[in-house]
């Protein structure tokens, strides 16, 4: 198990209405934005400053496995991060396992990036991370000549075996996943020849954006992405703008409270994320996007958020992959709407942090909520809250999820196990309380 969680004291909130939602709340940096910066400025010339950068317990395990491999990183402030790059082929090995913490994206990113090492590695994390599927990324990158041994049933530890000579592949991934292809382009940059990956629906193009920004020529579009092995990285600045899955949560709060108004200042507002704000606008929503600008090659704007009466919908399939990270909040929203939101094609959900689903269920169930699990998704009856007594099964969305759900709760909603929330979302307390909602400070149990 992980050294960052292993003896943690549990902790839960005591969440329960608070008031009508006001002012303005600026989210941390993005998660999936932050790790691609450390990983990339690691293995440029020169040095990367990241302004914006998420001081997260998945990010900074990112950071830290780097300085492990011979890469120094100063944090000068708490959100911007100056990495001293080393090189394509400048990191050092270790004997040290190598521990993500909770972070699939770390992990599945740092499998392809250490496949191509000319040292042998070990990828460890959490109880959570620890029985995540892994085979997604060994599989293509072995196609690519990498050896990687998982554990039973193809779950972490990674054991990666340095010294492999990667060739290109042409790979069409099974599932949507943005993890998984940017593995292999990581992969790709190791490798003699071409990499093209193809996908069944476009997701999140912060690898390939970010590979262009450094230097390294690559050609991509909405489903496919092509690069060479062979060049090289050069040091720059990465802007990383406010996380939208951060930004979730008081976009769905902000909905459902009466009385509320709130700015969410300079959210990234990149397509392949934004998926939520086209399915709570579907069920009625009312949010402006405000002061639209370019932050460093991303989109962000301020998103002004009114309360609005919700309606249940048919989330439509095709914003699943951007929305993939937000349907715990999704769900919230569903339950507080009037009329039935039906899910469907989110099979992924159960392969998160936890079993999205059935967490959600299960939660929802509790506070009297009708809801149905079907294999990839689920049919959802807009009621009213009771309290209770939720497990977030240590997942930071399923517990920050149910914070919210609690603002319309007729009783105290006990939310179990939420240390993780400081994977991607520290601090998430102090704002929150910030501009209304009712959530008391964590209490070690
Ligand atoms: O590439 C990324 O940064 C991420 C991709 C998504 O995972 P999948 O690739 O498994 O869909 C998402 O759920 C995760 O939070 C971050
Ligand atoms: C799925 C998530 O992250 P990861 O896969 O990096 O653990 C998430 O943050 O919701």
């Amino acid at each position: 198990m992980s050294d960052a969680t292993r003896g943690r004291t549990r902790q839960d909130w005591i969440a329960a209405p608070g008031r009508s939602l006001r002012g303005e709340v600026r989210v941390p940096g993005d998660k999936s934005v932050s790790h691609r910066a450390v990983m990339l400025g690691a293995l440029a010339e020169g040095v990367t400053e990241i302004h914006g950068f998420l001081e997260g317990e998945d990010t900074r395990a990112t950071a830290r496995i780097f300085s492990q491999l011979g890469v120094r990183i100063e944090t000068p402030e708490a959100t911007r991060c100056t990495v001293h790059g080393v090189g394509l082929h400048g990191l050092q090995g270790t004997d040290a396992a190598l521990d993500c913490g909770n972070a699939g994206t770390g992990m599945r990113l740092l499998a392809g990036v250490l496949a191509g090492q000319a040292f042998d590695s070990v990828l460890v994390g959490d109880a959570s991370l620890s029985k995540r599927p892994m085979r997604r990324v060994t599989e293509p990158l072995a196609t690519m000549g990498a050896r990687i041994r998982t554990g039973t049933d193809g779950v972490p530890p990674l054991q990666i075996t340095g010294g492999q000579a990667l060739h290109g592949i042409d790979y069409a991934l099974p599932v949507a996943s943005a993890q998984v292809k940017s593995a292999v382009l990581l992969a790709g940059l190791y490798a003699d020849g071409e990499t093209i990956v193809r996908e069944p629906h476009p997701t999140r193009d912060y690898t390939e954006r970010m590979l262009a920004a450094f230097g390294w020529p690559i050609e991509f579009g909405p489903g496919i992405a092509r690069l060479g092995g062979g060049h090289r990285l050069r040091a720059t600045r990465v802007d990383v703008p406010a996380d939208f899955s951060s930004a979730a949560y008081f976009l769905v709060a902000a909905s459902v409270v009466p009385g509320s108004e709130l700015r969410l200042a300079a959210v990234g507002m990149n397509p392949r994320r934004t998926g939520l704000l086209q399915a709570l606008r579907l069920m009625g929503a009312d949010i402006r996007e405000e002061n639209p600008c370019d932050n460093g090659g991303e989109p962000v704007a301020d998103l002004v958020v009114r309360h609005a009466p919700l309606h249940g919908i048919e989330v439509p399939e095709a914003l699943v992959p951007d929305m993939i990270d937000e349907f715990p909040a999704l769900f919230v929203a569903a339950a507080c709407a009037s009329g039935t939101t039906v899910v469907r094609g989110a099979a992924e959900l159960r392969v998160k942090e936890s079993d999205r689903i059935a967490s959600m269920a299960a939660g929802l169930r509790t506070l009297g909520i009708a809801i149905r699990e079907t294999p990839d998704g689920a049919v959802i009856e807009g009621g009213r809250f009771g309290g209770g007594s939720i497990d977030s099964h240590g997942d930071h969305r399923i517990a920050m999820s149910f914070a919210v759900a609690a603002q319309l709760a007729g009783g105290e909603v006990r939310i179990n196990d939420i240390a993780n929330v400081a994977t991607s979302f520290p601090g998430f307390v102090e704002l929150a309380t910030g501009v209304g909602l009712g959530i008391a400070a964590p209490s070690a149990s």
